[in-house]
């Protein structure tokens, strides 16, 4: 049975939505009208686009006629598209109008105001708001105030008002199927339910639950640096997606989404959180991986991925000392120092070639960067080089259009070689024969030079990977170990012979030239994402503040999930990005509550840690982890085709995770005899449904409802850096948990509280209650 506030509730949904109904209606039709709109002018600028632009005094005015109407093309482009995100943001209201009110009385003599909250604002006839945006000033009482006296921000200070009241709803294709009164900051009920669902495919957006804390990072616009460490499934990611769309909100008019860059762990996760933004009516940043992001600045070389420096079990060069040294800030100091201290001796000029002939000598290139400004900086003198090189050039170029050699070479070519040359078919649209020869000549010289004109734009005069190795000689002398990092010197020039960098060295390298050249500077992005920071080096920090200088900082992560490298106390990760950034406004927040597993699966995963961790579980209650020991591998593939089928019923993905590529390889390939498995890799960018292998560092920031930790054996989890790998495989795992042990158990396990988990002996026969 309703009651009276239900039904008085429900009309009120049901207003809302007739008034979205007919908004859609209008709505619609000024779409056709601009898609009408659109296509007239489209067609419009193909006829004028395919005007006759030879005749020289007629180009010009074609060509503004032609800009006017690409502008116009792209402004009713434009318009459609806007309309069209409308029309979709009012079919997702229609069906879920809001999910939140509050009832607020600003004084105790004015009236009181029920506000209603929702993914997006709706205005009604008379202009009065319907739903308030999430986003709103006032929609952040919603999710942090408590009943009685509040707080909060807008754009002209910081307001109060007396909460009276916070309802949430559940709205289901226009139907109330839940509604309650809390006075918490957002109820447990409705994440109990949200958290329920069965989901693995895509993220989910989490506007209606938006825990306090998480509010906190989401709505923040006071700090240049913002860190949060957050456990496992407590929300990180989904806060970076949340703040993204807060953010564009908020600065619609000087923000757009391609000024949003994300480092993302893989292209599994990039797809993984596709659907978030478009779902809260925003585009989508920009995304990128960090081996993305090296290779594209590193074109030519092929950049060692974590992965592969991770698997490649480093026994060889470099040592632990030398990779920790280079990965942190105080080597970027060192080398910024070297950089910026550099005698116009030390620096290693190249000659510029054209074939065999040397066209700029080192000496000559020397020769002009030693007549650069004392005062000014080495990066300052070197771009004021290249511009006097590229000016040298361009003379040469003039000088050669009637040199002998040029006509001659011109002459000798067969007709074939000379229409390629100025172009099939433009011979007869030249009003002289003079005008023909001057055209060809000046053709031939710049394909010609054109070599030069790409080295010097790449900066080859000077021979970026010697000053490299020279650097790393001379920081060599100043340790104790200085023929350990002439090994390194040989071993990155060697490397570089075959077009190959080791990670550690990309980042310290790109930086040289970036500082050398003065280059390499990114001042659109206006605000840096770094998820999964704990995979970052410090170096690495270092450069994205270097290449993104306009950019705030966001970087979160979770130190114990360090799966490459030593955890790092976050106070000194903290402190030490801090100096990094040079950030006036710094800020750390600790996320411990997690929410993405049971209650079962978040003490398994907390029970793996040292004890004195912050985890702290949502309740939400589930089945024990089961560990189940089988003697080897054999009796752990028995166990897997005996027991996947029902798993796979109840879950429709089930993830195998292993410690590494090989072995996520090979337990896809055992499985395949019995059933389907697919063997997810670097390349992949989607997780289809059933049963799928995949290495735990390409499951990073996923999720799965069944995950089952493979191999989790004395062999495979040795020591304890394995802890930090095994926490993250156990914490993928949403509702099921299973881990397989392939023979003796890994250490870790054993020191396990036995409450914690369910011991199952496939080849005893009874499972243990
Ligand atoms: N406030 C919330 N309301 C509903 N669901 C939430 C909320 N916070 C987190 N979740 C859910 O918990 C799960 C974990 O969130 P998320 O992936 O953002 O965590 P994370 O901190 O990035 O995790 P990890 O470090 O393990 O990758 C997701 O399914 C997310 O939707």
């Amino acid at each position: 049975m309703e009651t009276n506030e239900e039904q008085r509730e429900q009309r009120r949904v049901d207003e809302v939505i007739a008034e979205i109904k007919v908004k859609q209606t209008a709505m619609s039709q000024q779409l056709d009208h601009a898609h009408q709109e659109t296509r007239a002018v489209e067609r419009n600028y193909s006829d004028n686009a395919s005007v006759n632009t030879i005749e020289i005094d007629d180009a010009s005015e074609t060509n503004a006629e032609i800009q006017q109407q690409r502008q116009l093309v792209a402004r009713v482009v434009e318009t459609e598209t806007i309309l069209k995100r409308q029309l979709s943001t009012l079919e997702q209201l229609a069906h879920n109008p809001y999910f939140g009110k509050i009832e607020i009385q600003d004084t105790p003599r004015t009236p009181m105001e029920q506000l209603y909250i929702g993914t997006s604002s709706l205005q009604g006839p008379d202009d009065e708001f319907l739903i308030y945006d999430w986003r709103a000033p006032v929609a952040a009482i919603y999710y942090n105030g408590t009943l009685g006296h509040v707080k909060f921000t807008t754009p002209s200070g910081q307001q109060e008002t007396e909460l009276i009241n916070k309802r949430q709803f559940t709205i289901e294709d226009g139907h109330i199927t839940n509604m309650f009164d809390t006075n918490e900051t957002v109820g447990d009920e409705m994440l109990q339910y949200a958290l329920g669902q069965q989901n693995d495919e895509y993220m989910q957006n989490i506007v209606a639950t938006i825990q306090a804390e998480q509010n906190d990072i989401i709505r923040d616009t006071s700090h240049d640096l913002l860190v949060v460490q957050g456990v496992a499934g407590s929300g990180k990611t989904s806060a970076i997606l949340q703040r993204i769309a807060f953010l564009l909100y908020h600065a619609r008019a000087e923000l757009s989404a391609d000024q949003i860059l994300l480092f993302s762990p893989n292209k599994l996760f990039s797809n993984y959180i596709a659907e978030v933004l478009p779902s809260l009516g925003e585009r989508n940043m920009r995304q990128v991986t960090l081996t993305d992001f090296l290779s594209a600045r590193l074109e030519g070389l092929k950049v060692q991925t974590l992965f592969e420096r991770y698997e490649a079990n480093q026994k060889q060069m470099p040592t632990k000392v030398i990779r920790d040294t280079m990965g942190s800030l105080a080597f970027m100091h060192a080398l910024t120092e070297y950089v910026a201290n550099l005698t116009v001796d030390e620096i290693e000029f190249a000659d510029v070639h054209l074939v065999d002939e040397v066209i700029f000598s080192a000496y000559h290139t020397q020769i002009i960067y030693s007549r650069q400004p004392a005062n000014a900086s080495v990066g300052a003198k070197m771009l004021a080089t290249k511009n006097q090189l590229i000016k040298e050039l361009k003379r040469k170029v003039e000088n050669a259009l009637d040199a002998p050699w040029v006509s001659e070479a011109l002459n000798s070519m067969s007709t074939e070689e000379y229409e390629q040359l100025i172009g099939i078919g433009k011979r007869d649209e030249f009003a002289s024969a003079e005008a023909e020869s001057a055209y060809a000549a000046a053709k031939f010289v710049q394909r010609h030079y054109q070599g030069v004109y790409d080295a010097l734009f790449n900066d080859y005069y000077v021979d970026i990977y010697t000053q490299f190795t020279q650097f790393l000689t001379t920081y060599g002398a100043t340790t104790a170990q200085p023929e350990l990092w002439e090994l390194k010197a040989q071993q990155f020039q060697t490397a570089i012979e075959y077009h190959q960098v080791l990670l550690d060295d990309a980042t310290p390298f790109m930086y040289l030239r970036d500082l050398l050249t003065n280059s390499g500077r990114n001042r659109q992005i206006q605000h840096l994402f770094v998820d999964e920071m704990q995979d970052y080096t410090m170096a690495q920090m270092v450069y994205f503040k270097h290449a993104f200088p306009h950019a705030q900082f966001t970087i979160l992560g979770d130190n114990q999930q360090a799966l490459f490298d030593d955890v790092t106390a976050v106070n000194e990760f903290y402190a030490n990005l801090q100096t990094a950034f040079a950030a006036k406004h710094a800020k750390l927040v600790t996320l411990n509550k997690s929410y993405r597993s049971t209650q079962e699966i978040t003490a398994f995963g907390k029970a793996l840690l040292p004890a004195n961790n912050q985890i702290e579980a949502f309740t939400r209650k589930g089945r024990l982890p089961r560990v189940i020991v089988t003697a080897d591998e054999l009796a752990a593939i028995k166990y897997l085709t005996t027991t996947l089928p029902a798993l796979l019923n109840e879950y429709g993905t089930v993830a195998i995770l292993t410690k590494t590529t090989a072995a996520a390889t090979r337990v896809a390939q055992l499985l395949r005899a019995h059933m389907p498995v697919t063997n997810l890799t670097a390349t992949d960018r989607a997780v289809p449904k059933g049963v799928i292998a995949l290495p735990i560092y390409l499951a990073k920031g996923l999720e799965f409802d069944c995950a089952v930790a493979y191999d989790v054996s004395a062999t495979t989890y040795t020591n304890e850096n394995d802890a930090a790998i095994l926490y993250t495989v156990a914490t993928r795992a949403m509702h099921d948990l299973l881990l397989i042990t392939n023979g003796q158990p890994a250490p870790i396990l054993t020191t396990i509280d036995r409450t914690l988990y369910q011991k199952i002996e496939p080849t005893v026969v009874h499972e243990e209650k």
